[in-house]
């Protein structure tokens, strides 16, 4: 059994985290959360009823009424005891994180120091949340701007980064002197459980960071009919993202939502092909290639096709699979058997309409949750992969002649999240990265997340941005007051 891992149980916690208490379901009723590795039960979480998720609302109010009145520095000192935790307990959390997640126990610790590295952001950006002054209308008048926090917010969050997702959210929140509300994924509960444990150890009042978990769609549309509840933030599908928006409208909640894409990446023929096969490396194969900002389609100029596709082969023969708890895996299971059955059906569709094989194992779905990475090529816009997001590790590559024809192409699809390119000419460089329609575009670079930088997409991919001052800006709202000459 892997929890025994862990060097304690304290940060495996089975219940919700509340105002501050530890809580069941009032009707006692409970979710199993497995292995992906293994398909084993190896804990529950509570099913909260609808009138528990009320009461954390209401819970989240007063304690809102506290945080906002505490000084900046307050919120930053708590927040930054919060990240030392989370990277005390570092090895943890990461064990955690493989158990319910599946992903290498290296990329686990990795995302353990990226979700801490949020904490800390918006630790040091609370103390700068200003406002400014306009000159009046008339002779004696100011105008004054101030930023206020919107009041209790909430989070629903995915299982492909169970700790980033939440303190990328949480420490904009919690900054700008909202609470939080955070359902997490049903597939990765105890990531954010231990992150409530941590948070309650670092001396955040309660009621200012809860975690909640239970039936999704109840969660959403009690947090969402919630007169009290002003602001959610979403990370997931783009299907679930647009439901929940439809719900925000009923009391003009605020809203931000970071959904899915379909990642261009594109080879220009002046590149320097070993550093771009580095970055699709990074791009394509992070998290076993469920991210929303993993490469989706290669796009390679047609005169450095070849050369380019015989470089990612050799590069992804290096790739391990395996449990992420062994030294040396880079790639570890998928989520679930929908993710497995997606991949399939991707790499058949492609290979229906005329891709061919190039390496890696056909996806047979014949090993649990495990998938081969595959690389094929002669990939044409027909086919679904253009369309819909893979989340696995699937690299399909397409030839183009003309930079016009690769903008065309890496455009042709309702998704704008991330897109990437190599080339060496400058010019070029400013040309492509303007047409791109993304809301993050990675220059001769396939690792593109940083707490520093708004993090978020255009068309179907979302709203608002996370991360950076505009992330905390989300969670504030301006007030203009009108100051007379009296
Ligand atoms: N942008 C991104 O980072 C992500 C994109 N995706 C994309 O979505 C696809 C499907 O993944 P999936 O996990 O099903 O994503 P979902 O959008 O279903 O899940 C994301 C979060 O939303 C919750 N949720 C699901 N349905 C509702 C609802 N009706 N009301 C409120 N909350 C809801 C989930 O809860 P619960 O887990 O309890 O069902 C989870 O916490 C992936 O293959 C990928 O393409 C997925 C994850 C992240
Ligand atoms: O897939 C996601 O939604 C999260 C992207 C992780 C990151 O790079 O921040």
């Amino acid at each position: 059994m892997s929890l025994s891992r862990l060097s304690s149980l304290r940060l495996f916690r089975q219940q919700c985290h509340v105002g501050g208490t530890w809580v069941d379901a009032e009707d006692g009723s409970t979710i199993e959360v497995d292995n992906p590795a293994s398909g084993e039960v190896f804990g529950r979480i509570p099913s909260l009823t609808a009138a528990q998720v009320e009461a954390a609302i209401d819970t989240a109010q007063s304690a809102f009424i506290d945080w906002r009145a505490r000084t900046a520095q307050q919120r930053a000192d708590m927040l930054l005891r919060w990240h030392d935790l989370v990277l005390a307990n570092r090895e943890d959390i990461a064990i955690l994180m493989t158990l319910e997640q599946g992903k290498p126990l290296a990329e686990a610790q990795g995302e353990v120091d990226y979700a801490a590295s949020f904490l800390r952001w918006f630790a040091e950006e609370a103390r700068r949340v200003y406002g400014e002054t306009i000159p009046g209308a008339k002779p004696g008048q100011q105008i004054v701007v101030l930023r206020q926090p919107v009041g209790v917010t909430s989070a629903i969050t995915p299982w492909n980064f169970p700790a980033a997702m939440i303190t990328r959210k949480a420490g904009a929140a919690l900054a700008a002197g909202c609470s939080m509300i955070v359902k997490p994924a049903e597939a990765t509960p105890y990531t954010a459980l231990a992150l409530a444990v941590l948070a309650e150890e670092a001396g955040l009042p309660p009621g200012v960071f809860n975690v909640i978990t239970g039936e999704a769609k109840l969660i959403g549309q009690v947090l969402t009919a919630s007169p009290v509840v002003r602001k959610l933030s979403f990370t997931g599908s783009t299907a679930v993202g647009r439901q929940l928006m439809a719900q925000c409208a009923e009391h003009i909640q605020k809203v931000s939502l970071e959904l899915g894409g379909n990642a261009p990446f594109i080879v220009f023929e002046d590149a320097d092909l070993d550093r771009a096969v580095e970055g699709a490396m990074a791009s394509k194969f992070r998290n076993t290639g469920q991210t929303c900002v993993c490469a989706n389609r290669f796009l390679v100029q047609r005169s450095v096709h070849e050369a380019f596709v015989d470089k990612l082969a050799a590069a992804m023969a290096k790739l391990r699979l395996g449990n992420g708890f062994e030294p040396g895996v880079t790639q570890a299971p998928l989520i679930n058997q929908a993710a497995v059955r997606k991949v399939q059906q991707h790499y058949r569709d492609a290979l229906d309409k005329g891709a061919r094989h190039v390496s890696g194992a056909v996806p047979d779905g014949g090993q649990g949750n495990f998938v081969e990475p595959v690389l094929i090529t002669e990939v044409n816009p027909s086919m679904q992969l253009c369309h819909e997001e893979t989340f696995g590790p699937l690299a399909a590559v397409m030839p183009f002649d003309t930079e016009q024809q690769a903008i065309e192409l890496a455009n042709a699809t309702p998704y704008g999240l991330a897109a990437y390119f190599y080339s060496r000419d400058v010019h070029r460089c400013w040309r492509v990265a303007e047409a791109l329609e993304a809301g993050i575009v990675g220059v001769n670079e396939g690792a593109i997340s940083n707490p520093a930088a708004p993090f978020g997409g255009v068309k179907a991919s979302g709203l608002g941005r996370e991360g950076s001052r505009h992330g905390l800006e989300e969670y504030t709202e301006l007030k203009y007051l009108c100051m007379g000459a009296g």
